[in-house]
């Protein structure tokens, strides 16, 4: 039951506001970190994917502006130039980058943003924002099925699906660099984890900075 008690002197509201949180998801590719980011932002209002541009081909079914920015490599090049970047690096042999744009605006007014980007990409963003950076790392149950979800994928080539093989396991070496690590066997029960562990990160303490007010209240 709800306490209904009330006093004159009336305690300040809880203020919620916080920064918003950079919520990356890392993986071998193949692992099902796109899935997991679809699911996510399916699931939950409060965050939005940071779009990045890429020079890499669209596959069947990417649209411009929603998956990535497709652009020339002297687009991308330009962009490098003009510090247009949070962060970039080339993976694959395409060059694939962080615009900065709104998000840096956003994590002030408390937006929370999901990054599907590779392990070079998140050490750049820890050394830049480590407070707001929270990062998940998502691995396979096999090397078998790894394989097998890029070749049912079916959007790559024989040959660029060895070439991704061929990285999965220096990929992988990077999982202690993270602050999570989960295994995508069963993609619901992935999925319900990393969103538990989005949903924790919001209460950490050390973001709920507009609750000092309230708590001192409290404390009286
Ligand atoms: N738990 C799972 N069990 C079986 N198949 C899965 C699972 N999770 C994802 N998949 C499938 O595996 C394939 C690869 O997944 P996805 O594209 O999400 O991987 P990714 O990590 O984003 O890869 P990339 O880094 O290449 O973009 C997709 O066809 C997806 O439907
Ligand atoms: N450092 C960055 N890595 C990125 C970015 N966007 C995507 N990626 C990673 O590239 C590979 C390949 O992606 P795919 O869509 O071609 O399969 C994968 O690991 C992505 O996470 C970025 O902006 N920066």
């Amino acid at each position: 039951m709800a306490d209904t008690h009330t006093t004159a002197d009336a305690l300040p509201s809880p203020n919620l506001a916080r920064r918003g949180i950079m919520f990356i998801l890392s993986s071998p590719s193949g692992a099902g970190k796109t899935t997991i980011s679809h699911m996510l932002l399916g699931a939950d209002e409060e965050i939005q994917l940071s779009v990045s541009a890429t020079t890499r081909p669209k596959r069947p079914g990417e649209v411009d502006g929603i998956d990535y920015h497709f652009v020339t490599e002297a687009k991308f090049d330009a962009m490098v130039e003009g510090d247009d970047f949070y962060e970039w690096a080339e993976v694959f042999g395409h060059k694939y980058g962080t615009p900065k744009g709104y998000i840096r605006k956003g994590l002030k007014e408390g937006q929370d943003f999901l990054f599907d980007i590779d392990w070079q990409g998140t050490q750049q963003l820890k050394q830049k924002d480590e407070q707001d950076v929270v990062t998940v790392f998502i691995l396979p149950p096999t090397l078998e099925a790894l394989r097998h979800r890029l070749e049912t994928r079916a959007q790559d080539s024989e040959d660029v699906i060895d070439r991704r093989m061929d990285r999965a396991r220096a990929e992988i070496s990077h999982w202690a660099e993270y602050d999570y690590v989960v295994i995508n066997d069963d993609v619901d029960e992935c999925f319900v984890k990393v969103r538990e562990i989005l949903h924790a990160e919001r209460m950490r303490r050390t973001r709920q900075t507009g609750l000092i007010p309230f708590v001192r209240g409290l404390m009286g």
